[in-house]
């Protein structure tokens, strides 16, 4: 049989609705809270999600999944040029057959925070320690903002929310420092859950400068010491990342109406596990903060409420 050299094999690429199903599948195995938040919204909009969320997890999976140790600068530049052949159309694999058309049909979405999020993995590659809040910011910002901005070009911006005639003229209000802040909120709160997995894996996301400022070192992070400096400077931790929650909640109320009860929801499950840790008396070492599901199911009315009233 005649033998098609490799450059000349075109592999059939899935259907546009078989490329949703394995986004679909990988969202729901991954982040099931994200997944039931996008059954609120539209079928296109959480298709979009969907196919976004398969985006990012992969984009995660190179350096911190199973196959990470292979994973050189080089794959991650092999990664970018596949996302700027998708952002021209082209899918390379099946799963970007879903990002081809989620990026068709919204056309707000901009390539640029998906190339930040890859320069964000490309900083777990080579960084262990952040000197300054300044440096882990930017990280926060690239791993986890980056997906505020992907996700609110789906979710849309509320046209026009005031009735008041002086201001119908008004261009809305722009909520994108907000989504951006929910994304860094939600990766800081990461951070601080996993501060003993990451000691396990040589890893210090915490600023050097906190570490320094409340006397505690990186021997005794790594020996997992919990005293009254340590509680110290988790509350403190914890008080900036409260801060930057609230920042995100001023901007919901001005995405289009079906979004709001799931990012509500979301923000709402993410920042109770900062309330977890302090209920286990700041020991990140031996217990992991976690929201049972009876927890999340309690704060939907909550949540329900907010995205009605404010
Ligand atoms: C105005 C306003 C407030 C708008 C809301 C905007 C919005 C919906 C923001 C969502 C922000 C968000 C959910 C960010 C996710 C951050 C995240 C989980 C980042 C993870 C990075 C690496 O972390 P790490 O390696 O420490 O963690 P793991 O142990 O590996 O989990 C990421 C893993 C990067 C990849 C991100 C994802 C896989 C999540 C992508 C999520 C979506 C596309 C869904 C967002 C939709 C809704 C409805 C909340
Ligand atoms: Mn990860």
């Amino acid at each position: 049989m005649l033998q098609l050299p490799d450059s000349l094999c075109m592999k059939k690429l899935a259907s546009v609705e078989d490329a949703y199903q394995l986004c679909r599948q990988i969202m729901a195995k991954y982040a099931k809270t994200f997944y039931l938040a996008t059954l609120l919204m539209s079928e296109e909009k959480r298709r979009a999600i969907w196919a976004i969320y398969a985006w990012c997890r992969r984009t995660d999976e190179l350096v911190d999944g199973p196959a990470a140790a292979m994973t050189t600068p080089e794959t991650l530049e092999l990664w970018e040029q596949q996302l700027e052949s998708v952002f021209a159309g082209h899918p390379v694999d099946d799963m970007d057959v879903a990002l081809v058309d989620t990026i068709q049909q919204f056309p707000d979405l901009d390539i640029q925070p998906f190339r930040d999020m890859i320069a964000g993995q490309r900083m777990d590659l080579y960084r262990s320690r952040y000197e300054t809040f300044e440096q882990l910011n930017l990280y926060c910002y690239r791993v986890a903002g980056t997906v505020g901005l992907m996700s609110t070009a789906v979710m849309g911006i509320e046209p026009a929310k005031s009735t008041a005639a002086w201001q119908q003229n008004q261009a809305p209000h722009d909520p994108t420092p907000e989504a951006i802040a929910l994304g860094i909120a939600k990766q800081l709160t990461n951070i601080l859950r996993d501060v003993g997995e990451d000691a396990r894996r040589g890893r210090i996301y915490l600023p050097q400068e906190d570490l320094k400022r409340f006397g505690y070192s990186e021997e005794e992070l790594f020996q997992g010491v919990v005293d009254d400096r340590w509680r110290e400077l988790m509350r403190f931790q914890i008080e900036r990342t409260r801060q930057i929650y609230a920042k995100a909640e001023t901007g919901i109320s001005y995405l289009s109406p079906d979004a709001r009860l799931p990012v509500w929801a979301a923000l709402m499950h993410y920042s109770q596990i900062l309330s977890v840790i302090e209920r286990n008396d700041y020991d990140v070492f031996r217990q992991r903060a976690y929201v049972t599901q009876v927890r999340k199911l309690r704060t939907l009315p909550i949540a329900w409420l907010r995205s009605q009233a404010l």
